[in-house]
C-alpha cells in the first residue's frame, strides 16, 4: 500500500471526466480554470494565502503508478484498457499561475489560474482546493490572533486537536506564515525549519509526590529551558509559589527561569496576581504564559482587562477553525478551447454572486504610488494593456455600475505568477521566512480599516470594463 501517491487524491467525478473526455477525443483541447473564493472567512476583512507549496509537490509527483491503475481497473469496468494505458504516460503539462503565499487575498479574485489539457486541469481541481482552502483558512485565523497580539509570543499548540496528521503539520506550517513565532510539533519544526517551543503537561506534575519536587526535578533536568505549569493544584497558593522557589535556586547556579504557564481559571485576574507575586519576589523576568482554548477573541478580551500575559499558546480553536471550519474555495472554468482558440464560457446561476466571471484573466493589485497602500484588485483580461502600462482606468461598482472612478498614477502589481510553464516550475520556492516577511510587507500595504476583525470596510475588487461587458454579454446570450 503507497500512501505517499496522491495522484488518486481526486473526486471520482474528475477520473469518469477524463475518461469521457478520452472517449469523446477531447482529452487534449485546453481549458482555464480558476480558483478563488466568494466570502471571505470569519466575516473579517481579508484572508492569507497559503497552499501553493504543497500544491506544488502534489502537481510534480503526479503519476500513475501500478496501485492506481490497478485500483481503477477494479473499480470501474466500464474504463477501457487503453484508457488506462494514457493514464500511465500522465504527466503535468500545462501552466500553473498562483499567488504567493504570505499574500492578503480578498473574495472573487483568482488565486490559482490553471491552464492545460482539461484532461489534466481537472484531474487537479480536488487536490488543489483540498490544500488551498485548508491551508488560506488556518493562516486566515492566525493572522486574525496575530492581529489581537502582535507584540507577543505566539505559540501553536493545536496538533493532538487537529483533524489528523498533515492538517496539524500544514496548520502549523500556515500558523508561522501568518506571524505565530514557534510550533510544538516537532515534525512540522523538522520538515518546514519552524522554530519548536514546549512546556510540560499536568502529568509532569501529578507524577510526583509534591508540586514543588515535580518543578524541581524538570528544573535539573532542563536548567535552560524551565517554563512550569503553575495551575495543577492552586495556582496562586500553591504553583507560583513553587515556581517561585525554583527561580531561586536556579538563579544560585547563575540561571534565570523563562516562565510560568498559566491553563485554567480566570486568566486575566491569574496573570495580574502571579505577575506582582512574581515581580514582588524580584522574579521581573519570568514571563507569563497562557494556554486553554484561546482563540484571538479571548485574547482580545483579556488584554482589555489589563491581563499580563507575554506568551499565547494557541491550539483547537486555531487549528480546527472552529468559527469556520471550511473556506468554500472553488475552481471555474473561464475559457475552453474550440477549433484552436480560447472562448470564454460563463456559468449562470439564480444566485448573482455565484455567477462566474468569464475570460482568460489576469489580477492586479492597485497600489497608490503617493500613500503606498492597496486601492484595489484589478481583474482585467488578459490582452488589455492600460492596466500593464499604468495608464489611467476606470474602477466601478460592479452591482452600482454608475458608481466609478478614474484612477491614475498608481502601481499595478501582477498578483498571479508563473509556478509552471509546460509542465515545468519555473517559480523558485521561497523559504519560509523570506513568505513570512511578505506576508508582514502585505499587511503593512493595507489602511487598517480593510484589516481590522470587527466590521472591516470592504476592500475593492473590480472587473475592468471589458471584463464586466464580457460577462454581461455572455449572461445576454445564455438568457436569450
Ligand atoms: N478573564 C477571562 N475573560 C474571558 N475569558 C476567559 C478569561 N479567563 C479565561 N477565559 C477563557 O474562558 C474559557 C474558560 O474555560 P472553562 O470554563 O473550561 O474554564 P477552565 O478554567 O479551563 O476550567 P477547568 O478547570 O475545567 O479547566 C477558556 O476559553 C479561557 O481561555
Ligand atoms: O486549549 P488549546 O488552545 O487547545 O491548547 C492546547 C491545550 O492542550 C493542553 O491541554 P490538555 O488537557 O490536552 O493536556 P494537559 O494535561 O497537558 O493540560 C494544554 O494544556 C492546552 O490547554
Ligand atoms: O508545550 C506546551 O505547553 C503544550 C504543547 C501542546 C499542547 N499543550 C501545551
Amino acid at each position: 500500500m503507497t500512501y505517499e501517491n496522491l495522484t488518486l487524491h481526486t473526486d471520482k467525478y474528475q477520473i469518469n471526466m477524463m475518461y469521457a473526455h478520452w472517449v469523446q477525443g477531447s482529452l487534449n483541447d485546453k481549458a482555464v480554470f480558476e480558483a478563488y473564493f466568494r466570502k471571505l472567512p470569519f466575516n473579517g476583512g481579508y484572508a492569507v494565502f497559503a497552499g501553493l507549496e504543497r500544491i506544488v509537490h502534489y502537481v510534480q509527483n503526479l503519476r500513475f503508478g501500478d496501485d492506481e491503475i490497478n485500483y481503477l481497473r477494479e473499480q470501474e469496468e466500464n474504463y477501457k484498457e487503453e484508457f488506462l494505458e494514457e493514464l500511465r504516460n500522465f504527466r503535468f503539462t500545462g501552466n500553473l499561475y498562483a499567488m504567493q503565499e504570505g499574500t492578503l487575498v480578498f473574495a472573487n479574485v483568482p488565486l490559482i489560474r490553471v491552464e492545460a489539457r482539461v484532461f489534466e486541469a481537472q484531474l487537479i481541481e480536488t487536490a488543489l482546493l483540498n490544500f488551498m482552502n485548508f491551508q488560506t483558512l488556518i493562516a486566515t485565523k492566525a493572522s486574525r490572533v496575530k492581529q489581537v497580539a502582535e507584540n507577543d509570543i505566539l505559540m501553536e499548540f493545536g496538533t493532538r486537536r487537529a483533524q489528523e496528521a498533515d492538517a496539524a503539520i500544514w496548520g502549523a506550517r500556515a500558523a508561522y506564515i501568518s506571524g505565530f513565532h514557534a510550533t510544538s510539533n516537532m515534525r512540522a519544526g523538522m520538515l518546514f525549519g519552524i522554530p519548536t517551543k514546549g512546556t510540560h503537561a499536568h502529568a509532569w506534575v501529578q507524577g510526583h509526590d509534591t508540586e514543588e519536587e515535580a518543578f524541581r526535578k524538570y528544573a535539573e533536568a532542563l536548567p535552560d529551558q524551565v517554563t512550569l505549569l503553575v495551575d495543577t493544584y492552586n495556582t496562586l497558593k500553591s504553583g507560583v509559589p513553587n515556581a517561585i522557589r525554583i527561580a531561586r535556586q536556579l538563579e544560585l547556579q547563575g540561571k534565570r527561569m523563562n516562565a510560568i504557564r498559566l491553563d485554567s481559571g480566570d486568566l486575566a485576574y491569574l496573570s495580574q496576581r502571579a505577575r506582582e507575586m512574581l515581580d514582588e519576589a524580584g522574579f521581573p523576568y519570568v514571563a507569563i504564559v497562557a494556554s486553554n482554548d484561546l482563540d484571538e477573541s479571548i485574547i482580545f478580551n483579556l488584554k482589555a482587562q489589563g491581563a499580563r500575559i507575554d506568551s499565547w499558546g494557541v491550539g483547537t480553536q486555531l487549528i480546527t477553525a472552529a468559527d469556520q471550519p471550511a473556506l468554500g474555495g472553488v475552481y471555474k472554468l473561464v475559457a475552453r478551447e474550440k477549433n484552436g482558440e480560447y472562448v470564454p464560457v460563463i456559468k449562470v446561476s439564480g444566485n448573482p454572486e455565484k455567477m462566474t466571471n468569464p475570460g482568460f484573466k489576469d489580477v492586479y493589485r492597485i497600489v497608490n504610488k503617493q500613500t503606498g497602500r492597496a486601492e484595489a484588485d484589478y481583474i482585467a483580461l488578459q490582452e488589455e494593456d492600460d492596466v500593464k502600462r499604468e495608464e489611467r482606468i476606470k474602477l466601478f461598482d460592479p452591482v452600482h455600475p454608475y458608481i466609478h472612478k478614474f484612477i491614475e498614477g498608481y502601481e499595478a502589481i501582477p498578483l498571479l505568477h508563473a509556478i509552471f510553464v509546460q509542465g515545468e516550475l519555473v517559480y523558485e520556492l521561497p523559504t519560509l521566512d523570506t513568505i513570512r516577511a511578505h506576508h508582514e510587507e502585505q499587511i503593512r500595504l493595507f489602511w487598517p480599516q480593510y484589516l481590522r476583525k470587527l466590521n472591516p470596510e470592504t476592500y475593492r475588487v473590480n472587473l475592468s470594463v471589458r471584463a464586466w461587458q464580457l460577462k454581461m454579454d455572455l449572461i445576454h446570450q445564455h438568457q436569450e
